[in-house]
């Protein structure tokens, strides 16, 4: 491998960078914080600097890139992007998870040197209390008076061990304490939610300063995407971990784009973090996701929510003709279903977008229109894919099935073997085999014998896949005989979260039933492969899931008051919601509204209607 000098560094698989951009790749003596609006290109910015530094070997092998995002979903995609970016030697080297598969990978090591009584079971199981449960937990406990977001908040904020604790009310001790008793009180699988795991690490690393030293060698540089949504836990742990030490923290994010307050995001993160870590601050101005006319209503959005923001630089061409934006009003529930169905097929049969392309979003309960729109959109021949549901009996989201490391080793093997080119698979499989099974990417002969391994295996599998039609066996045969190819035990011995039983199984159920279903009443294993993918369907998601994510269009189910129950225009929460979700689009954004969902929502039909959105009828089915 190369090693270049850093001025002889180019940027990869984009035309341009924007000269704030070049410079916070080239500022490796400081910690930086990276600001920027919507599409600023983030993403592609971390991305760049991971090849930046690999490639200059500046993070020097077997140094490695840390990335932690807060989904899932963003933590693939930046690794994808990275192996698009850098050489498979030099990708191998970047890890991206979330904030909670990092500190879950951590306890699943070095679980049994938590000391007592907070040493979890190795079988334990995690849970996510529902709203209530809070509050139940205090009024079982004679603490009626006391309130369950509190008690949540103070879970994930409270070190351990409790004992310890200095609070101003000592009631509080006693309620941690005991809610730490009731979680562990069967020692055989003892129950956790991802802050208490979170807390979990932040006490096994101050009990043990050997295990920081060796992530800090390990990790010479750290990138944190979607800065802006870091819990004052997450924060707690990456100062522990980082703070003062020899290595460099990239923060990136978009504080418009803060939706986890509710959830316990601190909401001051940049400022914390620019003044602890000592951070140079760098702003990105460029939007190169949509094209000017979307960017000057976004831009609208985002005064409302920081008044200083610059106007992005829209670098995106619009290429469709008519409205880009508009409200559309419907009479009544049916038509609005109906009248949406007919104009996305009648977008699609003109070419102007696939199915995947065009997003719908609603506020809440997408499995509630899943039962309204997918029935309309069957009968105009198109299919709706609720990304939120669970195929039955998983007990996995979709949209979490996808990102598992497990499906894009299988799935990538599905590709390579249904389709007569898949290159990008050929490379995320050599990529992922050689991390698992030990080989050397720069070992010229053994990267040989791997490809040749790697294509006797994929001739067999298409062979089968000629021979056997798709069916749930067929499906369970050949998932298994891949496996054996790939080892399972290489496979969760390179993936933290695979290391319990109850994880790995979860996720391979998930990716079986999943393959299953989109077997159903098929006999050709490209449809099977596409339907897994979501090819030809039409994603439907709650708004907060699209973070992350873009389309060519985005339609908005619901601008009433009804879907906005409790929106306040002083609520910033909700408007970053709304921001968040109007940027999501790369050429057009609609919204519905009808009298049966509710009267409209005044404020936000106000505040686009400023900018020219005009609220018309919809179109008609
Ligand atoms: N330098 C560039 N040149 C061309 N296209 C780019 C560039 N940077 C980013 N893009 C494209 O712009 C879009 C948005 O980029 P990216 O997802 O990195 O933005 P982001 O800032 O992370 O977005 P968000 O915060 O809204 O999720 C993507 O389609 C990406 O491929």
């Amino acid at each position: 491998m190369v090693i270049r000098r850093p001025d002889q560094w180019m940027p990869k698989g984009v035309a341009s960078l924007e000269p704030a951009a070049l410079r916070a790749i080239d500022e490796n003596g400081h910690n930086l914080c990276v600001v920027a609006s919507a599409g600023a290109g983030k993403t592609e910015f971390l991305a760049q600097k991971a090849d930046y530094l690999l490639s200059t070997g500046l993070c020097r092998a077997p140094q490695r890139i840390l990335a932690i995002s807060f989904k899932s979903d963003a933590a693939k995609n930046l690794k994808d992007r990275v192996r698009a970016r850098c050489d498979p030697a030099l990708s191998s080297r970047f890890d991206s998870l979330t904030f909670d598969a990092f500190s879950k990978g951590l306890i699943d090591r070095f679980g049994p040197l938590v000391p007592p009584p907070y040493t979890p079971s190795p079988n334990y199981e995690i849970v996510f209390p529902a709203f209530r449960d809070w509050d139940d937990f205090l009024a079982r406990h004679g603490y009626r008076h006391l309130s369950g977001k509190i008690l949540e908040k103070a879970v994930a904020r409270c070190r351990l061990p409790i004992a310890e604790l200095k609070l101003k009310n000592p009631e509080w001790k006693d309620v941690l304490e005991r809610f730490w008793r009731e979680y562990y009180r069967d020692e055989t699988a003892t129950q956790l939610t991802f802050p208490m795991i979170n807390r979990l690490t932040n006490y096994v690393l101050s009990s043990d300063p050997r295990l920081i030293a060796g992530l800090r060698a390990t990790y010479p540089f750290v990138f944190l995407d979607e800065f802006q949504d870091t819990t004052y836990g997450q924060y707690d742990l990456l100062k522990q971990l980082f703070l003062d030490s020899e290595s460099r923290v990239t923060a990136v994010g978009d504080s418009k784009q803060r939706i986890m307050v509710w959830a316990g995001a601190m909401p001051d993160a940049f400022t914390t973090f620019a003044s602890d870590f000592h951070a140079k601050r760098e702003t990105l101005l460029s939007n190169w996701r949509s094209h000017p006319e979307l960017v000057e209503i976004q831009h609208a959005i985002a005064l409302t929510l920081e008044r200083s923001s610059a106007k992005p630089d829209a670098k995106r061409i619009k290429d469709v003709d008519g409205d880009v934006c508009a409200i559309w009003d419907y009479a009544d529930r049916a038509s609005e279903c109906e009248g949406v169905a007919q104009w996305i097929a009648d977008a699609v049969s003109a070419g102007e977008m696939a199915p995947e392309d065009c997003a719908i979003l609603i506020r809440f309960r997408p499995d509630k229109l899943e039962t309204e729109l997918g029935p309309a959109l069957a009968s105009v021949g198109l299919r709706l894919r609720n990304i939120a549901r669970m195929p039955k009996g998983a007990k996995i989201a979709i949209q979490d099935i996808l990102t598992e490391d497990l499906t894009v080793c299988l799935m990538a093997m599905i590709r390579v073997s249904a389709f007569p080119k898949a290159p990008d698979d050929w490379h995320v499989l050599v990529d992922r085999l050689s991390t698992m099974w030990g080989i050397d990417p720069n070992d010229e002969a053994e990267q040989d014998a791997l490809q040749d391994d790697l294509g006797t295996k994929v001739a067999e599998v298409r062979s089968y896949l000629a021979g056997n039609s798709p069916s749930g066996a067929s499906c369970a045969e050949l998932t298994q005989s891949i496996l054996d190819f790939i080892g399972e035990t290489e496979l969760r011995a390179t993936v933290p979260s695979y290391h319990r039983d109850k994880d790995y199984l979860r996720a391979l159920d998930g990716f079986l039933l999943l393959l299953q279903e989109s077997a159903e009443d098929r006999d050709d294993w490209v449809e099977v492969v596409n339907s897994f993918d979501g090819i030809d369907q039409v994603p439907l998601m709650s708004i907060h899931k699209s973070k992350g994510l873009e389309f060519h269009t985005v339609i908005f189910f619901g601008l009433d008051e009804r879907s906005w129950w409790n929106f306040e225009p002083d609520d910033s929460e909700e408007m970053r919601a709304f921001f968040v979700a109007f940027t999501r689009a790369m050429q057009r954004v609609f919204f519905t509204s009808c009298s049966g969902r509710g009267t409209k929502l005044t404020y936000i039909d106000d505040l686009i209607g400023r900018v020219g959105v005009e609220r018309i009828p919809g179109p008609p089915s």
